[in-house]
Protein backbone atom coordinates (compact mmCIF):
# COMPACT_ATOMS: atom_id res chain seq x y z
CA UNK A 1 0.00 0.00 0.00
CA UNK A 2 0.84 3.45 -0.61
CA UNK A 3 1.66 4.85 2.31
CA UNK A 4 3.72 6.52 4.85
CA UNK A 5 3.79 6.84 9.13
CA UNK A 6 5.58 9.42 10.21
CA UNK A 7 6.26 10.39 13.71
CA UNK A 8 8.04 13.04 15.41
CA UNK A 9 11.51 12.18 15.09
CA UNK A 10 13.78 15.44 16.81
CA UNK A 11 15.62 18.30 15.28
CA UNK A 12 16.66 18.90 11.62
CA UNK A 13 20.32 19.50 11.69
CA UNK A 14 23.16 19.54 8.91
CA UNK A 15 23.76 20.84 5.51
CA UNK A 16 21.60 19.56 2.19
CA UNK A 17 20.37 20.18 -1.05
CA UNK A 18 17.32 19.39 -3.01
CA UNK A 19 16.58 18.64 -6.72
CA UNK A 20 16.15 20.96 -9.34
CA UNK A 21 13.33 23.50 -9.92
CA UNK A 22 10.31 21.75 -11.40
CA UNK A 23 9.39 25.24 -13.71
CA UNK A 24 12.81 25.81 -14.78
CA UNK A 25 13.72 22.26 -15.69
CA UNK A 26 9.79 21.62 -18.04
CA UNK A 27 11.04 25.09 -19.43
CA UNK A 28 14.28 23.66 -20.57
CA UNK A 29 13.22 21.05 -22.19
CA UNK A 30 10.85 22.82 -24.41
CA UNK A 31 12.86 25.93 -25.08
CA UNK A 32 15.50 23.20 -25.92
CA UNK A 33 13.32 21.59 -28.35
CA UNK A 34 12.24 24.26 -30.01
CA UNK A 35 15.46 25.61 -30.20
CA UNK A 36 18.07 25.09 -33.14
CA UNK A 37 21.17 22.99 -32.15
CA UNK A 38 22.20 21.38 -29.16
CA UNK A 39 20.82 22.05 -25.09
CA UNK A 40 22.34 20.59 -22.75
CA UNK A 41 20.36 20.69 -19.37
CA UNK A 42 22.63 20.14 -15.46
CA UNK A 43 20.61 19.51 -12.39
CA UNK A 44 17.53 18.30 -14.23
CA UNK A 45 14.30 17.61 -12.27
CA UNK A 46 13.82 13.73 -12.18
CA UNK A 47 10.33 13.94 -11.27
CA UNK A 48 7.41 12.44 -12.73
CA UNK A 49 5.92 15.83 -14.35
CA UNK A 50 9.28 17.14 -15.94
CA UNK A 51 9.31 12.94 -17.49
CA UNK A 52 6.23 13.42 -18.89
CA UNK A 53 7.48 17.08 -20.49
CA UNK A 54 10.15 15.15 -22.06
CA UNK A 55 8.26 12.57 -23.36
CA UNK A 56 5.91 14.73 -25.08
CA UNK A 57 8.13 16.36 -26.75
CA UNK A 58 10.16 13.01 -27.98
CA UNK A 59 6.61 12.43 -29.33
CA UNK A 60 7.05 15.09 -31.89
CA UNK A 61 10.23 13.78 -32.69
CA UNK A 62 12.70 15.19 -30.28
CA UNK A 63 16.10 13.65 -29.85
CA UNK A 64 16.10 13.81 -25.78
CA UNK A 65 18.41 12.13 -23.93
CA UNK A 66 18.03 11.67 -20.19
CA UNK A 67 21.22 10.62 -18.63
CA UNK A 68 22.20 10.48 -14.90
CA UNK A 69 24.29 13.42 -14.71
CA UNK A 70 21.97 15.79 -18.00
CA UNK A 71 19.19 15.53 -20.44
CA UNK A 72 20.56 16.44 -23.90
CA UNK A 73 18.06 17.95 -26.25
CA UNK A 74 18.85 17.50 -30.03
CA UNK A 75 16.64 21.20 -30.85
CA UNK A 76 14.96 20.74 -34.29
CA UNK A 77 13.94 24.87 -34.05
CA UNK A 78 9.86 25.61 -33.74
CA UNK A 79 9.79 24.52 -37.60
CA UNK A 80 11.02 20.81 -37.15
CA UNK A 81 8.75 19.66 -34.60
CA UNK A 82 6.89 16.74 -36.03
CA UNK A 83 3.05 15.96 -35.89
CA UNK A 84 2.55 13.44 -33.10
CA UNK A 85 0.51 10.50 -33.73
CA UNK A 86 -0.31 9.67 -29.97
CA UNK A 87 -1.85 11.59 -27.51
CA UNK A 88 0.44 14.25 -26.17
CA UNK A 89 -0.24 12.89 -22.46
CA UNK A 90 0.94 15.19 -19.80
CA UNK A 91 0.15 13.48 -16.73
CA UNK A 92 -0.50 15.14 -13.32
CA UNK A 93 1.67 18.48 -14.84
CA UNK A 94 -0.31 21.60 -15.37
CA UNK A 95 2.72 23.49 -16.62
CA UNK A 96 3.33 20.62 -19.30
CA UNK A 97 0.02 21.10 -20.56
CA UNK A 98 -0.80 25.15 -20.56
CA UNK A 99 2.96 26.08 -21.85
CA UNK A 100 2.41 23.19 -24.50
CA UNK A 101 -0.63 24.39 -25.82
CA UNK A 102 0.99 27.88 -26.40
CA UNK A 103 3.80 25.89 -28.67
CA UNK A 104 1.24 23.76 -30.43
CA UNK A 105 -1.39 26.90 -31.25
CA UNK A 106 1.02 28.11 -33.98
CA UNK A 107 2.66 24.41 -34.66
CA UNK A 108 1.54 23.35 -38.41
CA UNK A 109 0.16 20.53 -37.24
CA UNK A 110 -2.80 18.26 -35.50
CA UNK A 111 -2.41 17.50 -31.93
CA UNK A 112 -4.42 16.45 -28.87
CA UNK A 113 -3.58 16.68 -25.38
CA UNK A 114 -4.31 15.09 -22.48
CA UNK A 115 -3.77 13.98 -19.21
CA UNK A 116 -4.98 12.42 -15.74
CA UNK A 117 -8.16 12.78 -13.90
CA UNK A 118 -6.81 15.72 -12.06
CA UNK A 119 -5.73 17.18 -15.15
CA UNK A 120 -9.32 16.94 -16.26
CA UNK A 121 -10.46 19.15 -14.01
CA UNK A 122 -8.56 22.04 -14.25
CA UNK A 123 -9.14 24.74 -16.05
CA UNK A 124 -7.76 25.69 -19.47
CA UNK A 125 -9.76 28.20 -20.76
CA UNK A 126 -7.30 31.05 -19.33
CA UNK A 127 -5.00 29.76 -22.03
CA UNK A 128 -6.98 28.68 -24.65
CA UNK A 129 -9.15 31.81 -24.50
CA UNK A 130 -6.28 34.11 -25.20
CA UNK A 131 -4.97 31.55 -27.59
CA UNK A 132 -8.35 31.58 -29.90
CA UNK A 133 -7.96 35.46 -29.79
CA UNK A 134 -4.63 35.37 -31.66
CA UNK A 135 -6.24 32.89 -33.94
CA UNK A 136 -5.72 28.87 -32.56
CA UNK A 137 -7.86 26.46 -33.80
CA UNK A 138 -8.56 24.57 -30.58
CA UNK A 139 -11.54 22.47 -29.35
CA UNK A 140 -12.10 21.20 -25.56
CA UNK A 141 -14.43 20.06 -23.43
CA UNK A 142 -16.69 22.70 -22.19
CA UNK A 143 -15.62 25.29 -25.10
CA UNK A 144 -11.96 24.28 -24.89
CA UNK A 145 -11.84 24.49 -20.73
CA UNK A 146 -11.16 20.81 -19.95
CA UNK A 147 -9.20 18.11 -21.40
CA UNK A 148 -8.60 16.28 -23.68
CA UNK A 149 -7.61 19.78 -26.05
CA UNK A 150 -7.54 19.20 -29.60
CA UNK A 151 -5.68 21.63 -31.26
CA UNK A 152 -5.22 22.60 -35.71
CA UNK A 153 -2.05 24.67 -35.81
CA UNK A 154 -2.38 25.24 -39.38
CA UNK A 155 -3.10 28.71 -39.22
CA UNK A 156 -1.07 32.03 -38.57
CA UNK A 157 -1.49 33.68 -35.09
CA UNK A 158 -1.67 37.21 -34.90
CA UNK A 159 -0.25 39.31 -31.60
CA UNK A 160 -2.62 40.41 -29.60
CA UNK A 161 -2.82 42.60 -25.67
CA UNK A 162 -3.44 40.72 -23.33
CA UNK A 163 -4.89 41.47 -19.61
CA UNK A 164 -4.69 38.68 -17.81
CA UNK A 165 -7.41 37.95 -15.12
CA UNK A 166 -5.01 35.95 -12.81
CA UNK A 167 -1.34 36.19 -11.91
CA UNK A 168 0.14 33.27 -13.26
CA UNK A 169 3.47 32.05 -14.91
CA UNK A 170 1.70 28.82 -16.97
CA UNK A 171 -0.40 31.82 -18.63
CA UNK A 172 2.08 34.06 -19.17
CA UNK A 173 4.85 31.66 -20.65
CA UNK A 174 1.91 29.96 -22.99
CA UNK A 175 1.36 33.51 -24.51
CA UNK A 176 5.29 34.51 -25.10
CA UNK A 177 5.83 30.31 -26.49
CA UNK A 178 2.49 31.67 -29.08
CA UNK A 179 3.73 34.95 -29.36
CA UNK A 180 6.69 33.50 -30.68
CA UNK A 181 5.10 32.81 -33.80
CA UNK A 182 2.41 35.03 -34.14
CA UNK A 183 2.56 38.11 -36.78
CA UNK A 184 3.37 41.30 -34.62
CA UNK A 185 4.16 42.11 -30.85
CA UNK A 186 2.22 39.96 -28.23
CA UNK A 187 1.66 41.68 -24.84
CA UNK A 188 0.94 39.79 -21.65
CA UNK A 189 0.00 42.21 -18.41
CA UNK A 190 -1.07 40.54 -15.20
CA UNK A 191 -2.47 41.77 -12.27
CA UNK A 192 0.50 40.79 -9.41
CA UNK A 193 4.12 39.78 -11.11
CA UNK A 194 3.97 36.00 -11.65
CA UNK A 195 7.48 33.73 -11.60
CA UNK A 196 9.75 34.93 -14.64
CA UNK A 197 11.46 31.70 -15.70
CA UNK A 198 10.61 31.73 -19.12
CA UNK A 199 11.32 35.35 -19.92
CA UNK A 200 14.91 34.81 -18.44
CA UNK A 201 15.11 31.86 -20.46
CA UNK A 202 14.49 33.02 -23.30
CA UNK A 203 16.46 35.82 -23.20
CA UNK A 204 19.33 33.19 -22.55
CA UNK A 205 18.17 31.53 -25.70
CA UNK A 206 18.75 34.92 -27.49
CA UNK A 207 15.43 36.22 -27.69
CA UNK A 208 14.41 39.76 -26.94
CA UNK A 209 11.45 40.09 -24.45
CA UNK A 210 10.66 43.28 -23.32
CA UNK A 211 10.06 43.18 -19.49
CA UNK A 212 7.97 45.22 -17.85
CA UNK A 213 6.31 46.35 -14.33
CA UNK A 214 3.64 43.54 -14.37
CA UNK A 215 4.26 42.93 -17.68
CA UNK A 216 5.95 41.22 -20.90
CA UNK A 217 6.01 41.79 -24.42
CA UNK A 218 7.52 39.44 -27.51
CA UNK A 219 7.96 39.92 -30.95
CA UNK A 220 7.43 36.70 -33.21
CA UNK A 221 9.47 35.32 -36.13
CA UNK A 222 12.61 35.26 -33.73
CA UNK A 223 14.77 32.01 -33.54
CA UNK A 224 16.10 30.27 -30.37
CA UNK A 225 19.57 28.66 -30.30
CA UNK A 226 20.38 26.00 -28.11
CA UNK A 227 21.99 26.69 -24.52
CA UNK A 228 23.97 24.68 -21.55
CA UNK A 229 21.39 25.49 -18.72
CA UNK A 230 22.39 24.83 -14.82
CA UNK A 231 19.14 24.19 -12.75
CA UNK A 232 19.34 25.20 -9.31
CA UNK A 233 17.53 23.90 -6.60
CA UNK A 234 13.70 24.22 -6.17
CA UNK A 235 12.92 26.67 -3.59
CA UNK A 236 9.12 24.85 -3.29
CA UNK A 237 11.12 22.02 -2.68
CA UNK A 238 13.57 23.31 -0.41
CA UNK A 239 10.11 24.94 1.48
CA UNK A 240 9.30 21.70 3.11
CA UNK A 241 12.72 21.54 5.15
CA UNK A 242 12.79 25.45 5.80
CA UNK A 243 9.38 24.89 6.98
CA UNK A 244 10.11 22.04 9.21
CA UNK A 245 13.45 23.50 10.37
CA UNK A 246 11.23 26.70 11.57
CA UNK A 247 8.99 24.58 13.29
CA UNK A 248 10.59 21.24 15.17
CA UNK A 249 12.48 22.60 18.14
CA UNK A 250 16.13 22.97 18.43
CA UNK A 251 16.64 22.15 14.74
CA UNK A 252 19.01 24.31 12.47
CA UNK A 253 19.38 23.30 8.91
CA UNK A 254 21.16 25.06 5.77
CA UNK A 255 19.80 24.25 2.21
CA UNK A 256 22.36 24.90 -0.44
CA UNK A 257 22.33 26.08 -4.05
CA UNK A 258 18.60 26.74 -4.10
CA UNK A 259 17.11 29.16 -6.65
CA UNK A 260 16.06 32.54 -5.64
CA UNK A 261 14.15 34.21 -8.37
CA UNK A 262 12.46 37.08 -6.41
CA UNK A 263 9.40 36.12 -7.99
CA UNK A 264 9.62 32.40 -6.28
CA UNK A 265 11.22 33.65 -2.60
CA UNK A 266 7.41 34.44 -1.13
CA UNK A 267 8.29 31.25 0.99
CA UNK A 268 10.97 33.31 2.61
CA UNK A 269 9.33 36.72 3.34
CA UNK A 270 6.26 34.99 4.79
CA UNK A 271 8.77 33.05 7.22
CA UNK A 272 10.58 35.95 7.67
CA UNK A 273 6.96 37.81 8.71
CA UNK A 274 6.36 35.11 10.61
CA UNK A 275 9.63 35.95 12.96
CA UNK A 276 11.67 32.89 11.61
CA UNK A 277 15.59 33.33 11.77
CA UNK A 278 16.14 32.69 8.09
CA UNK A 279 18.93 33.68 5.93
CA UNK A 280 20.59 33.63 2.56
CA UNK A 281 24.36 33.19 2.11
CA UNK A 282 26.37 33.14 -0.91
CA UNK A 283 24.12 34.89 -3.21
CA UNK A 284 24.96 34.50 -6.67
CA UNK A 285 23.55 34.40 -10.47
CA UNK A 286 24.02 30.90 -12.04
CA UNK A 287 22.78 30.87 -15.96
CA UNK A 288 20.54 34.30 -15.40
CA UNK A 289 18.96 32.78 -12.19
CA UNK A 290 19.70 33.87 -8.63
CA UNK A 291 20.59 31.09 -6.45
CA UNK A 292 21.87 31.30 -2.50
CA UNK A 293 22.00 28.69 0.33
CA UNK A 294 19.07 29.34 2.80
CA UNK A 295 19.67 29.08 6.49
CA UNK A 296 17.29 28.28 8.97
CA UNK A 297 17.24 27.73 12.66
CA UNK A 298 13.61 27.15 15.26
CA UNK A 299 12.73 29.98 16.94
CA UNK A 300 9.23 30.86 18.32
CA UNK A 301 7.15 32.13 15.50
CA UNK A 302 3.87 34.32 15.26
CA UNK A 303 0.84 34.78 13.19
CA UNK A 304 0.71 36.98 10.13
CA UNK A 305 -1.26 38.53 6.99
CA UNK A 306 0.11 36.48 3.51
CA UNK A 307 -1.61 38.12 1.01
CA UNK A 308 -1.82 40.40 -2.69
CA UNK A 309 1.46 40.10 -4.41
CA UNK A 310 2.96 37.88 -2.21
CA UNK A 311 0.88 34.96 -3.37
CA UNK A 312 2.21 34.23 -6.71
CA UNK A 313 5.21 34.40 -5.28
CA UNK A 314 4.71 31.60 -3.04
CA UNK A 315 1.86 29.76 -4.46
CA UNK A 316 2.39 26.23 -4.19
CA UNK A 317 4.25 26.36 -0.65
CA UNK A 318 0.63 27.57 1.01
CA UNK A 319 -0.20 24.20 2.19
CA UNK A 320 2.94 24.02 3.99
CA UNK A 321 2.49 27.35 5.60
CA UNK A 322 -0.75 26.84 7.09
CA UNK A 323 1.09 23.70 9.23
CA UNK A 324 3.17 26.01 10.36
CA UNK A 325 0.79 28.71 11.08
CA UNK A 326 -0.88 25.89 13.63
CA UNK A 327 2.47 26.36 15.53
CA UNK A 328 2.66 30.57 15.32
CA UNK A 329 1.12 32.50 18.15
CA UNK A 330 -2.41 34.31 16.92
CA UNK A 331 -3.99 34.44 13.60
CA UNK A 332 -2.40 33.91 10.28
CA UNK A 333 -4.46 34.92 7.41
CA UNK A 334 -4.05 33.92 3.96
CA UNK A 335 -6.05 35.89 1.87
CA UNK A 336 -6.08 36.80 -2.39
CA UNK A 337 -5.48 33.04 -2.44
CA UNK A 338 -8.20 31.91 -5.01
CA UNK A 339 -6.18 30.26 -7.20
CA UNK A 340 -5.68 27.28 -4.92
CA UNK A 341 -8.83 25.87 -5.76
CA UNK A 342 -7.36 25.32 -8.86
CA UNK A 343 -4.34 23.14 -8.67
CA UNK A 344 -4.20 19.02 -8.40
CA UNK A 345 -6.64 19.28 -5.85
CA UNK A 346 -8.98 21.81 -4.46
CA UNK A 347 -5.46 23.12 -1.80
CA UNK A 348 -8.11 25.04 0.45
CA UNK A 349 -10.36 22.07 0.97
CA UNK A 350 -7.61 19.82 1.39
CA UNK A 351 -5.77 21.92 3.56
CA UNK A 352 -8.43 23.27 5.88
CA UNK A 353 -10.08 19.80 6.40
CA UNK A 354 -7.51 17.63 7.09
CA UNK A 355 -5.53 20.09 9.15
CA UNK A 356 -8.78 20.16 11.41
CA UNK A 357 -8.76 16.68 11.60
CA UNK A 358 -5.40 16.99 12.86
CA UNK A 359 -6.86 18.99 16.00
CA UNK A 360 -5.74 22.54 13.79
CA UNK A 361 -7.61 25.57 14.76
CA UNK A 362 -8.58 26.25 11.10
CA UNK A 363 -10.81 27.43 8.70
CA UNK A 364 -11.38 28.38 4.81
CA UNK A 365 -12.88 31.60 3.33
CA UNK A 366 -13.56 31.77 0.02
CA UNK A 367 -9.76 32.69 -1.29
CA UNK A 368 -7.71 31.31 1.65
CA UNK A 369 -7.66 30.35 5.12
CA UNK A 370 -7.68 31.62 8.75
CA UNK A 371 -5.33 29.92 11.33
CA UNK A 372 -4.92 30.60 14.79
CA UNK A 373 -2.06 29.21 17.19
CA UNK A 374 -0.47 27.44 18.38
CA UNK A 375 -2.28 24.58 18.89
CA UNK A 376 -0.91 20.81 19.10
CA UNK A 377 -1.65 18.56 16.60
CA UNK A 378 -2.48 15.11 17.16
CA UNK A 379 -1.62 12.77 14.93
CA UNK A 380 -4.26 10.70 12.67
CA UNK A 381 -4.99 9.22 8.83
CA UNK A 382 -4.88 11.53 6.09
CA UNK A 383 -4.62 11.56 2.36
CA UNK A 384 -2.63 13.50 -0.37
CA UNK A 385 -5.04 13.04 -2.72
CA UNK A 386 -2.49 12.03 -5.24
CA UNK A 387 -1.53 15.82 -4.59
CA UNK A 388 2.43 16.39 -4.31
CA UNK A 389 2.26 19.11 -2.35
CA UNK A 390 -0.66 18.27 0.00
CA UNK A 391 0.68 14.99 0.86
CA UNK A 392 4.42 17.10 2.04
CA UNK A 393 2.74 19.79 3.82
CA UNK A 394 1.01 16.59 5.69
CA UNK A 395 4.13 14.89 6.13
CA UNK A 396 5.24 18.34 7.84
CA UNK A 397 2.27 18.41 10.40
CA UNK A 398 3.13 14.78 11.17
CA UNK A 399 6.74 15.51 12.46
CA UNK A 400 5.04 18.28 14.71
CA UNK A 401 1.84 16.19 15.83
CA UNK A 402 2.04 14.13 19.30
CA UNK A 403 1.96 9.82 17.61
CA UNK A 404 1.90 8.98 14.15
CA UNK A 405 0.83 10.27 11.17
CA UNK A 406 -0.36 8.21 8.52
CA UNK A 407 0.35 9.92 4.88
CA UNK A 408 -2.02 7.88 1.95
CA UNK A 409 -0.91 8.22 -1.08
CA UNK A 410 2.65 9.48 0.05
CA UNK A 411 4.48 8.60 -3.03
CA UNK A 412 2.58 11.48 -5.26
CA UNK A 413 5.87 13.05 -3.79
CA UNK A 414 7.69 11.80 -6.63
CA UNK A 415 6.11 14.27 -9.01
CA UNK A 416 8.02 17.55 -7.97
CA UNK A 417 10.63 15.97 -4.93
CA UNK A 418 12.01 12.29 -5.63
CA UNK A 419 14.11 11.15 -2.66
CA UNK A 420 11.80 13.19 -0.27
CA UNK A 421 11.08 11.02 2.67
CA UNK A 422 14.55 9.56 2.58
CA UNK A 423 15.91 13.02 2.94
CA UNK A 424 13.98 13.81 5.68
CA UNK A 425 15.06 10.76 7.28
CA UNK A 426 18.53 11.77 6.96
CA UNK A 427 18.14 15.42 8.81
CA UNK A 428 16.32 13.55 11.32
CA UNK A 429 18.31 13.82 14.81
CA UNK A 430 16.83 10.48 16.47
O1 LIG B 1 4.73 28.30 -14.49
C1 LIG B 1 4.98 27.39 -13.68
O2 LIG B 1 5.98 26.64 -13.79
C2 LIG B 1 4.08 27.22 -12.52
C3 LIG B 1 3.19 28.20 -12.20
C4 LIG B 1 2.23 28.12 -11.09
O3 LIG B 1 0.95 27.86 -11.60
P1 LIG B 1 0.00 29.04 -12.19
O4 LIG B 1 0.60 29.56 -13.42
O5 LIG B 1 -1.31 28.35 -12.43
O6 LIG B 1 -0.09 30.06 -11.10
C5 LIG B 1 2.61 27.03 -10.10
O7 LIG B 1 1.53 26.78 -9.23
C6 LIG B 1 3.04 25.76 -10.77
O8 LIG B 1 3.46 24.81 -9.82
C7 LIG B 1 4.19 25.98 -11.72
C1 LIG C 1 0.45 23.31 -9.20
C2 LIG C 1 1.57 22.64 -9.43
O1 LIG C 1 2.04 22.22 -10.65
P1 LIG C 1 1.32 22.15 -12.06
O2 LIG C 1 0.39 23.33 -12.20
O3 LIG C 1 2.43 22.15 -13.05
O4 LIG C 1 0.55 20.85 -12.09
C3 LIG C 1 2.50 22.37 -8.31
O5 LIG C 1 3.60 21.86 -8.59
O6 LIG C 1 2.18 22.59 -7.13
Amino acid sequence: MDKEAIVASGALQGSTTVPGDKSISHRAVMLGAIAKGKTTVKGFLDGEDCKQTIRCFQKMGVSIYHGQESVTIEGCGLDGLKEPSEVLDVGNSGTTIRLMLGIMAGNPHFSVVSGDESIAKRPMARVTNPLMQMGARLWGRENGNRTPIAVNGDTKLTAIDYRSPVASGQVKSALLLAGLQAEGKTTVQEPYRSRDHTERMLSAFGVDVDVYENGVAITGGQTLSGQNVEIPGDISSAAFLLTAAATVKDSHLRVNNVGVNPTRTGVIDALLAMGADVSLQEERIVNGEPVADIVVKERPLHGAVISGALIPRLIDELPVLAVVATQAKGETVIKDAVELKYKETNRIDTTVNQLKQLGANIRATEDGMVITGPTPLTGGEVNSFQDHRIGMAFTIAGLIADGETVIHGAKASDISYPGFYEKLKSLSQS
